[in-house]
């Protein structure tokens, strides 16, 4: 079928660029989309995607790579039952030149004095940048990784063939230099989506309708939920009795709520601590991020500490919970029509994938920016980990103290004191691996918008903390036996969690990490691997599920009376469930028939054998 005006006609074979990364493979056209621009294509393996007519090259010019010989050796690529694109074109690469991929571009081989091959080589998802003890460490670490495998030449051939699949990199040299010519074409090939950012078609959580209802529930929900925890009868089905609405927003406590935000931004900004490159943006730059997140914590803590030592009453937190959760919103949604503002005049290469539809309240809700900087200081990374989670800390002391205070006790609960230090070891645990976060999908793909501003500085730290607030009025006696069990349930949920979300991230970073070397793997076309034994053969998410058992085990020190304090389970299945179901869909884009490889392999989500 004829396509008018378009370069590649329906049924062409063509070379197409696999997402994310300067691959090519032979690739069937389907179709094409007028109104957004985009080929549907199809690859050897089955995979369909949409792909930009940048993406897409005529496959004159291309010739066999040889690395694909050196890959078609590998001995972990002959035990790879994937049917990836690049398996496919691996099998072909040494006979015929259709269907290999190139990673060599026209302009090299027009230009013979350059003889460069532009070399794909693995990125950690962070990378220091300032040299110091830790960084050496990983780095020795790493090196190490190879030469402890059993086998030293299939160790440097898996190197080899690692080193050969991410960011583009010359290989004459090995250095970080530029090209000394360097021409457009290849240019343009190290930055490929410079120009534009795909326009959102895919509409999530009901589209306009969705997001408007969720942008007006959630705040109301919130606040209910808060009313109802400080009743006698904290039942869902009682009617709240409502605050007086003057009585809400009150000046002096949105002072306070803007200088808690001022004052974390003061400790962020401190310089102290080091400096890592977060993962590479579309257009190939590398933001920095300063990780001092524990210094920041311990200083907020001798604020307090000082604070509170010179007559300041933390109590006031919860004499005033409601007014500050209030003027948490209000600050939110300043901050976020600030932030839709400014993203009006973002380049388009930093726009988020899921925050450019065009539709104004759909984008205000998703956030269009995807790392919005003000010279350099990340308001996305920094409301992430700082005012809400510290905030969240801070409201659970108070509450506390406001227990010991109404109670007259000496000492909180040991509801309470379970309660306080389940949280603040989450967060502590958070804080200690604060660089990961920089690998999180919301860190990652998501913009900065209403949906995560709200979330960051209402949700966690206003309803998080229900647990803490519904024990001041509602004690809850806790036998030994059941102390025990629920301090036994926190760790077994926190080891799954940690262990799961350690292992994918220092496999992230070194594929050959020797302390994984243990874990059978499956190789992608995007030269990423899956983890599929251990924790991640158990389910495909084993990080949620260790979420999931402590968010219970935060639970029942409260008892059995009401459901308000697990609200916070209810909450993370949700959204845990939903976000699965995002990532599933993702994977499947990025990693095609491979990732139905994997989910034959682990078969439940996030319960084993349940779902
Ligand atoms: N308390 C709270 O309110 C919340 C807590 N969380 C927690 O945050 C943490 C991060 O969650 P989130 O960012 O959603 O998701 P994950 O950290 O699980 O990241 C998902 C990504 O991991 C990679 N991946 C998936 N399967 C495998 C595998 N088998 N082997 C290797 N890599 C794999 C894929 O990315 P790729 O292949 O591109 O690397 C995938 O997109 C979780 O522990 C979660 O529980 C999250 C939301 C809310
Ligand atoms: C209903 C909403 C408005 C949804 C808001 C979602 C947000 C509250 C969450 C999205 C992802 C989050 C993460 C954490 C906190 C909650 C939000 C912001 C996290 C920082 C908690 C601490 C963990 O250790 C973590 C893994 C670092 C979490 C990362 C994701």
């Amino acid at each position: 079928m004829r396509m008018p005006g378009t370069r590649f006609q329906s049924g062409d074979m063509v070379m197409g660029r696999w997402p994310g990364s300067s691959l090519f493979y032979e690739v069937k056209v389907l179709s094409y989309d007028a109104k957004i621009q985009l080929y549907t294509v199809i690859y050897k393996d089955g995979t369909e995607l949409e792909l930009r007519e940048v993406d897409m090259k005529s496959p004159t010019g291309f010739k066999p790579s040889h690395r694909s010989r050196s890959r078609s050796r590998s001995p972990s690529r002959r035990r790879s039952r994937s049917r990836s694109p690049a398996r496919t074109t691996r099998r072909s690469s040494s006979r015929t030149t259709s269907g290999t991929f190139a990673t060599e571009t026209s302009a090299a081989r027009k230009e013979p004095k350059m003889k460069e091959v532009l070399e794909i080589r693995l990125s950690p998802v962070a990378r220091p940048v300032e040299n110091n003890g830790h960084n050496k460490h990983e780095n020795k670490k790493n090196d190490t990784a190879d030469k402890v495998n059993e086998n030293p030449a299939e160790a440097e051939q898996e190197k080899k063939i690692l080193e050969s699949r991410y960011n583009l990199r010359r290989r004459k040299d090995d250095g970080d230099a530029k090209p000394a010519e360097q021409t457009e074409e290849k240019e343009a090939e190290q930055k490929p989506a410079a120009a534009t950012a795909p326009i959102t078609t895919e509409l999530e959580f009901g589209g306009r309708l969705g997001v408007s209802c969720m942008m007006l529930f959630l705040p109301v929900a919130v606040l209910g939920l808060m009313v109802v925890c400080s009743q006698e009868d904290a039942s869902l089905m009682s009617p709240p009795s409502l605050p007086a609405l003057d009585s809400l927003l009150d000046p002096h406590v949105f002072g306070m709520v803007v200088l808690w935000f001022l004052f974390q931004a003061l400790l962020y900004v401190l310089p102290v601590g080091k400096v890592v490159e977060g993962i590479p943006l579309k257009n190939g730059e590398w933001l920095k991020y300063r990780m001092n997140i524990l210094h920041a914590f311990v200083l907020t803590v001798a604020t307090l500490g000082a604070a509170v030592h010179q007559g300041m009453d933390l109590s006031y937190i919860h004499s005033h919970f409601l007014q500050l959760a209030v003027s948490s919103l209000l600050f939110s949604v300043l901050l976020s029509v600030y932030l839709y503002v400014r993203s009006r005049w973002a380049p388009q290469d930093q726009l988020a994938p899921r925050g450019n539809s065009g539709s104004v309240i759909y984008d205000f809700f998703m956030g269009s920016e995807l790392n919005p900087r003000i010279k350099g200081f990340d308001l996305k990374y920094f409301c992430e980990l700082r005012p809400g989670l510290m905030g969240w800390l801070v409201i659970n002391a108070a509450m506390a103290l406001a227990e010991m205070k109404l109670h007259n006790l000496d000492y909180p609960s040991p509801a309470m004191i379970l309660v306080n230090c389940f949280h603040l070891f989450y967060v502590l645990d958070a804080y200690w691996h604060e660089e990961a976060v920089l690998g999180y999908m919301d860190t990652t793909h998501a913009g900065f918008g209403f949906m995560l501003v709200f979330g960051d500085l209402m949700w966690v730290p206003f309803t998080f903390s229900l647990q803490s607030y519904y024990l001041v009025h509602h004690p809850n006696h806790l036998s030994l036996p059941c102390i025990v069990g629920i301090v036994t349930l926190n760790v077994i949920g926190f080891c799954i969690f940690r262990k799961a979300n350690s292992q994918k991230n220092a496999f992230r970073r070194n594929p050959s990490d020797p302390t994984l070397s243990h874990l059978k793997t499956i190789p992608t076309a995007t030269g990423k691997t899956l983890l599929v034994s251990g924790l991640w053969g158990l389910v495909r998410h084993p990080n949620y599920l260790g979420d999931l058992i402590m968010a219970l085990a935060w639970s029942l020190p409260c008892g059995f009376t009401h459901i308000l304090p697990y609200f916070y389970v209810i909450y993370l299945t949700t959204l845990l469930v939903h976000r699965e179901a995002r990532d599933e869909a993702q994977c499947r884009r990025k990693y095609g028939s491979v990732w139905d490889d994997y989910c034959r392999e682990v078969r439940y989500r996030i319960i084993p054998r349940v779902y």
